[in-house]
């Protein structure tokens, strides 16, 4: 079975978007970092942090409904936080201050962990970047398991401590994708068996993505990360709870901050989700806005079926009264779609849409 990097390597990228710009030696924004001005994709509309009260639900995964809060939430949003999600916090500053070792680093340093042209995970910019037209303010780590081969290259002698952390943030966050899963599919009235959940947990695609914003002297001209859904089942983010700058689209309100909260972590719907739920949950839109002062890290961790997997709408939640078969998308496989999102982006969904 092919394995979520190979699912890549038939659409290689150019070095222009792999490598990011040295950001420690600009002082303002250039040209082919500056995005256009328009009334609402701009970043220029900063939102009123003090008017409006959104929220993303919070959610205590030790309360007796958090079952029926993260489905509504999923539902109503596609995002949500969790507090008590078994995820030391030892833990959370380790990567933290891994990340923030890396990404610290001169860039002729950062380079010899570049992601290869046909490659999945390295150091680089990110993988929606041919997409369009002007750079973003953000350089990434992707990783799929262990990072030993990138780690080694840039500290030949001093690695080990970043692979450990790495690989048992990978394990920890795996267990929890595991577990929200197992209550999503609860809310949805879903057995185990309708989603085949053993085949579906073994080989699961994951990857780990450190996100890092450095600091911009103009972050109303600049786009942290453009907008663009998560591909996977599931993405939970780590953020430092003193740098916001995550941002999700809301119908009828338009760019929302999600702030970060102490020890919780953001959850949030991709569209592999989207399709089994047969559109029930959202697959959110989100976007980072850099800031002035603070040079912002996160943690991403992605999580989907595995290669060979074919995702469709779950049987159960096809049938509405009267008519036989509802399914609004035809079944994909993981690698398939992994594919005609990297070569469409937003687009992908529609091509997969059957009503
Ligand atoms: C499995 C993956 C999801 C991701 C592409 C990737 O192969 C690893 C990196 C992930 C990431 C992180 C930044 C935003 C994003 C859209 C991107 O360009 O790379 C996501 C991808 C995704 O969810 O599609
Ligand atoms: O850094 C963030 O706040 C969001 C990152 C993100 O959207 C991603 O990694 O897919
Ligand atoms: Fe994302």
């Amino acid at each position: 079975m092919a394995t979520l990097s190979e699912a890549y390597t038939e659409t290689p990228l150019h070095l222009q978007h792999i490598i990011p710009i040295d950001f420690d030696s600009v002082e303002e924004v250039p040209q082919s970092h500056s995005w256009p001005q328009s009334d609402d994709e701009s970043p220029r509309r900063m939102f009123n942090l003090d008017g409006d009260h959104f929220s993303i639900p919070a959610i205590d995964l030790d309360s007796p409904d958090a079952i029926e809060m993260a489905g509504h939430a999923c539902k109503i949003m596609g995002i949500f936080q969790v507090t008590n999600h078994g995820i030391p916090s030892s833990l959370l500053r380790e990567i933290e201050s891994q990340a923030w070792r890396f990404f610290t680093l001169p860039a002729r340093a950062k380079v010899k962990a570049l992601r290869s042209p046909s490659g999945a995970t390295g150091y680089g910019v990110a993988r929606i970047a041919p997409f369009f037209n002007k750079f973003m303010w953000h350089e990434g780590f992707t990783m799929m398991g262990s990072p030993l081969e990138h780690a080694r290259e840039v500290w030949p002698h001093g690695y080990r401590k970043f692979c450990e952390v790495m690989e048992d943030y990978q394990d920890k966050m795996k267990a929890l994708s595991e577990r929200l899963l197992a209550m999503i599919l609860k809310y949805l009235g879903i057995s185990e068996h309708d989603v085949d959940w053993p085949r579906l947990r073994s080989n699961a695609c994951t990857a780990l993505q450190l996100n890092s914003y450095p600091r911009c002297p103009d972050p109303g001209q600049a786009m942290g990360l453009a907008p663009h859904t998560d591909t996977l089942l599931l993405t939970i983010l780590h953020q430092n709870h003193s740098a916001h700058g995550l941002q999700v689209h809301r119908e009828g309100r338009g760019w929302v901050p999600v702030f970060p909260m102490n020890g919780a972590l953001v959850v949030n719907v991709g569209d592999m989700l989207h399709i089994m739920s047969n559109a029930m949950f959202p697959s959110v839109v989100h976007r980072v806005i850099p800031s002035e002062n603070t040079h912002r890290l996160t943690v991403g961790y992605f999580y989907g079926p595995p290669t060979d997997f074919h995702v469709g709408p779950i049987h159960g939640l096809t049938q509405t009264s009267g008519q036989e078969d509802a399914a609004r998308f035809r079944s994909i496989t993981v690698k398939d779609y992994v594919q005609m999102k990297a070569k469409n982006l937003d687009k992908a969904l529609s091509m997969i849409r059957i009503r």
